[in-house]
């Protein structure tokens, strides 16, 4: 089983290292002032340096603008664009075109009928990427370490290869995998000691944690 491993939120090239080293095939930073995980484009820059070739480059953005998209684009150079706000599929379409990169779309799920909007945004994202509602009281769309009910991903077509997100850790990959069968993974805050500071013995745990449910699965 290949599955695509993306660790989120990194700000340090020892933790990027750690990530590209037990095998993400893509890492992200975070550019959302409100973050813990926020980073100025040009810290972006030189972490994006260190994984061109390594491993996918994944910008975080919340609802950008054409600026910003330019500014990601001229000064980062990423291989995906992450949309974790309220883009319509016409935005993300329009992003994609714009950018010529490619777009992971974030959907927001706590109930089956948060699955609906899927069908529109599978034409126009490369990616989709469901993550849980920020819950009250959040100023962050996502990375706020909280799963959802992965039993509600049974109701959608298996043929839909989607990434899983939203207060994956050590502890739960193993049924994550085993109940919402995702293409791929992203983790951020279960790889973290505090907000925004990324644990390198997290990482090892989780990808130990990973490797063992894997092999169990074959
Ligand atoms: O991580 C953030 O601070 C963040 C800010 C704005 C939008 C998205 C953000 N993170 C994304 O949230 C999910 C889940 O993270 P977690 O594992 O639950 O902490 C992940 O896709 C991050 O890219």
């Amino acid at each position: 089983m290949t599955l695509d491993v993306k660790i989120c939120g990194l700000k340090s090239p020892e933790a990027l290292d750690a990530a590209i080293l037990r095998g993400a095939s893509h890492v992200g930073f975070v550019h959302f002032e409100r973050s813990p995980r926020h980073l100025a484009l040009s810290a972006m820059a030189e972490l994006a340096e260190i994984a061109r070739g390594r491993a996918q480059i994944v910008i975080v953005t919340v609802d950008p603008g054409d600026d910003l998209v330019d500014k990601i684009c001229g000064e980062v150079r990423p291989d995906w664009l992450q949309l974790h706000g309220k883009e319509s599929p016409e935005r993300v379409a329009a992003i994609k075109d714009r950018s010529g990169l490619k777009v992971m779309k974030a959907l927001a799920v706590s109930t089956y009928d948060d699955l609906l909007p899927v069908d529109a945004y599978r034409p126009v994202a490369d990616a989709l990427l469901l993550d849980s509602k920020r819950p009250k009281g959040s100023v962050l769309p996502g990375g706020n370490g909280l799963s959802f009910d992965w039993q509600i991903l049974a109701a959608l077509d298996p043929a839909i290869g989607f990434m899983l997100s939203g207060g994956l850790n050590a502890d739960n990959v193993s049924d994550a995998l085993r109940i919402a069968r995702p293409a791929g993974l992203d983790i951020s805050s279960g790889v973290e000691s505090a907000p925004g500071v990324k644990d390198i013995g997290r990482i090892h745990a989780f990808f130990d944690a990973l490797e063992r449910s894997l092999e169990r699965a074959a």
